[in-house]
């Protein structure tokens, strides 16, 4: 079947403007979770969500991003394989098309609808998120992954705001949202040093994706295929779907349990 554009733009090709993509602690990955080692040492995580501030929501021509003031630590993610506090920074998601599946993360070589990503920067050694982006230790990502079923409750505040962000470029205010509304019943999660999953693709990520994933209906996964990859001014409408990253070789990393 044709590869859509995406992939022929996409994956396949990034590795020539960005070598890294070929390197040893590339994401996503495939996750077996009886070849995990199980750490005790490992802490749960804690979100301290409670007081963050989200700015707007915005297409940027990859994926529908969530962004927040991040002046401070009003909103962090602490504990777990992290040793200092990470500030959230945004969140946006990755899908398929229609029927098709679109994580990034698959578990036992099976993918789920959608993965939502909730990113986070190491402000105590990094003075910028540029500068954490380039960090061994920069990044903090929160994967969750997105499973088809009932409506979830809370996810139309992001639905009903899409159709103001259809074309690449487009941004929109989208004040007090907690994503708290978007995390299921259990924090245990796997942990792996990786990468950004899009270009430049930098090694930068401590990645910590939730065992339980939460339940979307398929209604609410189609209002993200009306997004457009392209911008309003181009001729070509290319709708936004399969905007995730196959999984990448492991190259001997061990990905660790919470329990
Ligand atoms: N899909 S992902 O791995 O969560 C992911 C998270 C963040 C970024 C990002 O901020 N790229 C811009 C930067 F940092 F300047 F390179 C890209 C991908
Ligand atoms: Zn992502």
């Amino acid at each position: 079947m044709s590869r859509g554009w995406f992939a022929v733009t996409g994956p396949p090709v990034w590795h020539k403007n960005y070598p890294v993509a070929q390197g040893n602690r590339q994401s996503p990955i495939d996750i077996i979770p009886h070849q995990t080692s199980h750490d005790p040492g490992l802490g749960p995580i804690t979100l301290n969500y409670d007081q963050c501030t989200s700015i707007n929501i915005t297409n940027n021509g990859h994926s529908v991003v969530v962004e927040f003031e991040d002046p401070d630590d009003r909103s962090v993610i602490l504990g777990g394989p992290l040793d200092n506090p990470y500030r959230l920074k945004q969140f946006h998601f990755h899908w398929g098309g229609k029927g098709c599946h679109g994580s990034e993360h698959t578990v036992s070589g099976n993918s789920y609808a959608s993965e939502l990503h909730l990113v986070h920067w190491n402000a105590v050694k990094y003075k910028t998120f540029g500068e954490a982006a380039t960090a061994p230790d920069g990044l903090a990502v929160l994967g969750i992954f997105l499973e088809t079923g009932d409506d979830h409750r809370w996810l139309h505040m992001i639905t009903d705001a899409l159709y103001m962000v259809k074309f690449k470029g487009s941004v929109t205010d989208f004040k007090a949202f907690n994503p708290k509304c978007l995390l299921p019943s259990s924090l245990h999660y796997w942990t792996y040093l990786g990468s950004l999953t899009t270009p430049p693709l930098h090694e930068s990520v401590i990645w910590i994706v939730l065992k339980e994933p939460i339940i979307v209906s398929e209604k609410q996964l189609g209002k993200f295929r009306m997004l457009l990859f392209t911008g309003e001014e181009e001729d070509e409408r290319i709708r936004m779907e399969n905007n995730f990253r196959p999984p990448q070789p492991l190259k001997g990393r061990k990905v660790r349990s919470s329990n």
